[in-house]
């Protein structure tokens, strides 16, 4: 390809008509593109035309996601303008959409790299030439057992590695061309995806066992090798995998697990912006936990320290939980209990009626939770009956239905203030619109992990981190304290989608700093400060 059209086609320097004409002339471009140079705000505005003129989401999607594959840098100055607008499009709960109708719409594999559980033999080259020679910082991979609450969409999955990427870099500023989101295809068991002709991925059963493992080492290592400075983030594993994962990595690389880590930090954040507003103090809550899965047990452990530090032993905390699966409240001895569960049970002989705690109505009659938690994925789970009873114990209940995506939730925000007489406080998985209710306008939070996972990655590779630990986690959780007005009525848990900009930037210091402190920087630097303002880029065009 003549170097005049693959630039054109290079959407981390593509500039369309914006190359000025000494560009034009030096790279071989004069004729190629119409006469005008357009400056980057007159392409902007041509741009949210277009989107404007889109009258479906996922049509919004795909305008937007053409534009990404274009050109980068207008993509991202444009999603600075409207990040609010544009974040359920890119990213939850439209990115779910995009998955579920990858084959239909494939559009291009958008730089992503596709390793397959079939030929590890190329995974550190499918590494490399999706890399292209790029500096990458930041990898997101996914291997979609668990996209969302979705379940296992193979290599449909894809989607959400890019959708967290953008986000990374509307939010944090991470370079865009310093990214690269993977795609382990380990199969599906998705019988529709299995059965559809246009499916995209291998055709065979998912693979589990030393066979999966071998590859995830093998595409650790490639990483490692290949881009040592990278931060290494895991997306919508399966619930087995994703800890089993975290666990064996976490000490040796700089890595976290999303559904995991972010999770929890988002959630402790949002009890904390409650409690702010409750004025009531953590050791005094009882947490429920419905759906003790992935999220549901990185949220208990974020918790149980946050707990700790508060003053409480390890034991005392343990009594402030009540993780509640399929099987009802978990107990010692309940069947079929993962690692991550076990330290959270119960034991039969605290309660009277422990044999009919099987069902979330009478949990919640017989515990009386102050705060509830939903990554169920049990669309509704939270009842009205069930919500009123909860608030018949407690002035101001902390509700957070998380399941995503929007059919999936446990509530819808509106109800469970209307339900509570203004009294829950709220936060949702996806954006909700604010609640006016008797003359009091609520702002619900949302309690997405992607308020936390910018800043938080921003920070760990601003400051060259060797891994991340839970002083950091924990610092980063408090670091959102405060960009709330608490006083105001109907006040929100958790700061707006609107300032995430301006948050992710003050997490990203806390978290660098965090790292500074503990002396767990590969290389030297001066200050957290600045690091963090050194790697933010900016979506201009650069000559
Ligand atoms: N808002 C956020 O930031 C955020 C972050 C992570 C996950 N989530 C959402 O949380 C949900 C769960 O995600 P995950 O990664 O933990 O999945 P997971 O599969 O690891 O966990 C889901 C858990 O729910 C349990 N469950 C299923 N049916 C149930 C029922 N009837 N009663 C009680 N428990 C039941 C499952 O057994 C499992 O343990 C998804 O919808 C996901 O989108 C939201
Ligand atoms: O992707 C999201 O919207 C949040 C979270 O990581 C999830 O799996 O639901
Ligand atoms: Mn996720």
């Amino acid at each position: 390809m003549a170097q005049s059209e693959s630039i054109l086609n290079n959407p981390f320097l593509n500039k369309g008509t914006a190359f000025t004409n000494e560009e034009r002339q030096a790279l071989g471009l004069v004729g190629m593109l119409p006469s005008k140079v357009q400056t980057i705000t007159e392409q902007t505005t041509q741009a949210y035309g277009q989107f404007q003129s889109k009258t479906t989401d996922l049509e919004k999607r795909i305008f937007l996601m053409n534009l990404f594959n274009e050109n980068r840098t207008l993509f991202y100055h444009l999603m600075a303008d409207h990040v609010v607008e544009f974040m359920p499009i890119v990213y939850d709960p439209v990115v779910a959409e995009s998955i579920e109708q990858y084959n239909e719409l494939f559009l291009a594999p958008q730089n992503a790299a596709f390793i397959s559980v079939d030929d590890p033999e190329a995974i550190e080259a499918s590494l490399e030439n999706a890399a292209g020679g790029r500096d990458i910082r930041l990898v997101v991979v996914t291997d979609a057992e668990g996209i969302l609450g979705m379940g296992d969409w193979g290599v449909n999955g894809v989607d959400i590695a890019i959708g967290k990427l953008m986000v990374y870099t509307a939010a944090a500023g991470i370079d865009p061309a310093q990214v690269l989101p993977v795609s382990i295809d380990a199969g599906t068991n998705n019988q529709k995806l299995l059965a559809d002709p246009l499916y995209l991925g291998n055709r065979h059963q998912r693979i589990y066992g030393p066979q999966y493992e071998a590859v995830i080492d093998r595409f650790v290592t490639a990483q490692q090798k290949l881009f040592p400075e990278a931060l290494l983030h895991w997306e919508d594993f399966g619930r087995a995998n994703a800890q089993a994962i975290l666990d064996k990595y976490k000490t040796k690389i700089a890595t976290f697990n999303d559904d995991i880590q972010g999770t929890g930090m988002v959630v402790l954040a949002g009890i904390l912006g409650a409690l702010n507003i409750s004025k009531e103090s953590i050791t005094d809550q009882r947490i429920l936990s419905f759906g003790a899965g992935t999220a549901g047990m990185g949220i208990a452990n974020q918790i149980m320290d946050e707990l700790k530090q508060a003053g409480l032993t390890e034991a005392q905390a343990k009594q402030r939980f009540y993780a509640v699966d399929k099987q009802g409240l978990l107990f010692e001895d309940t069947d079929g209990l993962t690692p991550a569960q076990k330290p959270f049970v119960r034991k039969r002989s605290e309660f009277q009626n422990a044999d009919a705690l099987t069902d979330l109505a009478t949990i919640v009659k017989t515990i009386q939770p102050t705060i509830l938690i939903g990554t169920s994925t049990q669309p509704g789970a939270f009842t009205e009956s069930i919500v009123k009873e909860m608030a018949a114990h407690t002035p101001r209940p902390i509700i957070f239905p998380l399941s995503n995506p929007t059919k999936l939730a446990e509530a819808k925000a509106e109800d469970l203030i209307k339900w509570t007489d203004g009294k829950a406080l709220v936060a949702t998985g996806i954006p909700a619109a604010d609640v006016t209710y008797k003359g009091v306008t609520y702002q619900i939070g949302q309690g997405n992990n992607a308020l936390m996972y910018p800043g938080l990655g921003f920070g760990l590779i601003a400051a060259t981190a060797k891994v991340l630990n839970e002083a950091t986690l924990s610092a980063a959780c408090h670091a959102l304290g405060g960009i709330v007005d608490t006083s105001k009525p109907g006040a929100s848990v958790l700061p707006p989608v609107s300032k995430i900009t301006e948050f992710s930037q003050t997490l990203a210091q806390v978290v660098a700093q965090s790292i500074l402190d503990q002396k767990l920087n590969k290389e030297p630097i001066a200050s957290a400060e600045q690091a963090v303002a050194a790697m933010k880029w900016r979506p201009e065009y650069k000559n």
